[in-house]
């Protein structure tokens, strides 16, 4: 027989041992249940509380919006609502009720105080981001002010928002210029350009889609979408689908998930592709204005030729000729075709170029400039930064000429002169050109 050991003391003690371990781990486990439980509260409050009071859609490392309350807290209040309404309603007969996403920028204040004064409504929409010196954004918001337009402080993501607008207002229209604009800024900020010009629009197509009665919508795609393209003028037949750089790759996306909205749900849709536009309350983020900042500091300027050292050149297009251009798009754009979310019919989907047809290149725009200033500029020609520019844009406009007779009637010097006349008058520089007021208003 083999040799056992009697092992059933042992065996009882270490029953007894384990039983006392299970009961510690029981107790442990349930005071560190406890514990974590209160972390987990804890930490679930703090996130709250942090996401409260700093959300906001468009919110990142540069770019910043001072807006950053709840959307509740702008749709609430009888005095706000009253204010909505009154700014939204025509004063004309048949007049539109137009939603202008991005009225506190540049093409947005002067298409909103066009429409305006020709007795449409204007409900404004910015979320005055910081992207260029806000402050400029809040004089034009001024501005529109003393028009009796009304610009509500929000971002394109906000939903809630957005629909509470729409709760309000019957609008007939959306004029959506809201975008993060620069070509070269896209290298820096990518999210931003997603944010904005992708996330931004779709959310804005999601609540207009189910609005009843559906807008319709008339919206800033750009030139940078022919990218690469060779053919000379671009004409919107050409093709898009090689963009240079991420803002243009944006508005391309743009254009293709508008054609999925038209399809889907008959929302009424028009792209206007942009050439440069400049002019008085312009972007200072643009050449044009900040060539003539640095010229009148004495700074030097960098001006770009191409990598086989031709010249670049833009199809510089007034802004007074832009604000034609999506008038004429908002009268001759149809009605959307669906109710609620739900499409009845087909309905129109439109893209057109508006730009000048008169390429001029950067040389010739700072030698303007030189002479409306009265300064001798400090050139350094460099070849073109690999940073999504392109050499050259030249539009050919016969299809909105043909569907709205648009026809850009103001050359470079003409514009450049207004604009500088404005950017003393804004900035309260002492004119050097003969005849110009320089004391701002
Ligand atoms: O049509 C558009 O869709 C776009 O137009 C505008 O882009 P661009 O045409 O690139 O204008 P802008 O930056 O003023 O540069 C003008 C010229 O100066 C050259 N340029 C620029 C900077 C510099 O330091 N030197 C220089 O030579 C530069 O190479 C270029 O040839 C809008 O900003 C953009 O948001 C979008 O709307």
């Amino acid at each position: 027989m083999a040799f056992s050991p009697d092992t059933s003391k042992t065996t009882k003690v270490e029953r007894y041992n384990s039983y006392i371990r299970r009961v510690n781990t029981t107790k442990l486990l349930a005071a560190s249940s406890k514990v974590l439980f209160r972390a987990t509260l804890l930490v679930s409050i703090v996130l709250i509380f942090f996401f409260t009071i700093n959300y906001h859609p468009l919110s990142n490392s540069s770019i910043t919006s001072p807006h950053r309350h709840l959307s509740a807290f702008y749709g609430s209040g009888a005095a706000w609502e009253k204010q909505v309404r009154h700014s939204s309603t025509p004063r004309r007969p048949n007049g539109f009720s137009v939603l202008v996403t991005g009225a506190a920028g540049f093409v947005g204040t002067h298409c909103s105080l066009a429409l305006k004064k020709r007795g449409d409504g204007v409900l404004g929409l910015d979320n005055f981001n910081t992207y260029y010196d806000p402050s400029l954004k809040r004089a034009r918001q001024k501005m529109l002010s003393t028009h009796e337009i009304f610009i509500v402080e929000a971002d394109l993501n906000d939903a809630e928002l957005l629909s509470k607008l729409f709760d309000i207002v019957p609008f007939t229209h959306v004029l959506h210029l809201a975008a993060q604009a620069g070509v070269r800024y896209a290298m820096q900020n990518p999210q931003s350009y997603i944010k904005s010009n992708i996330a931004g629009f779709v959310n804005l197509l999601e609540i207009t889609k189910a609005a009843d009665p559906q807008p319709s919508i008339v919206w800033a795609s750009s030139s940078s979408v022919y990218g690469l393209n060779t053919e000379n003028p671009f004409s919107e037949s050409d093709r898009t689908d090689q963009p240079a750089s991420l803002y243009a790759a944006t508005k391309k996306a743009g254009e293709e998930i508008a054609h999925t909205y038209n399809h889907i749900y008959g929302l009424s849709l028009t792209g206007l592709r942009f050439f440069t536009v400049y002019g008085p309350w312009g972007r200072p983020d643009m050449a044009y204005f900040f060539f003539t900042k640095d010229l009148l500091q004495s700074k030097a300027i960098n001006i770009y030729k191409t990598q086989d050292d031709k010249e670049v050149a833009r199809d510089f297009t007034y802004i007074d000729d832009i604000v034609k251009g999506c008038l004429g798009a908002l009268d001759t754009a149809e009605k959307s075709t669906g109710s609620g979310g739900k499409k009845k019919g087909p309905a129109q989907l439109r893209i057109y170029n508006l730009g000048n047809t008169s390429p001029v290149s950067v040389g010739k725009l700072v030698s303007i400039l030189e002479s409306l200033l009265n300064v001798k500029a400090k050139k350094h020609v460099i070849r073109m930064p690999r940073n999504g520019d392109v050499p050259y844009t030249h539009a050919n406009v016969s299809l909105a000429y043909n569907d709205f007779g648009y026809k850009p009637t103001t050359d470079l010097s003409t514009g450049l002169r207004k604009f500088v006349k404005w950017y003393l008058s804004y900035y309260g520089i002492q004119s050097r050109v003969k005849g110009e007021s320089g004391t701002k208003n």
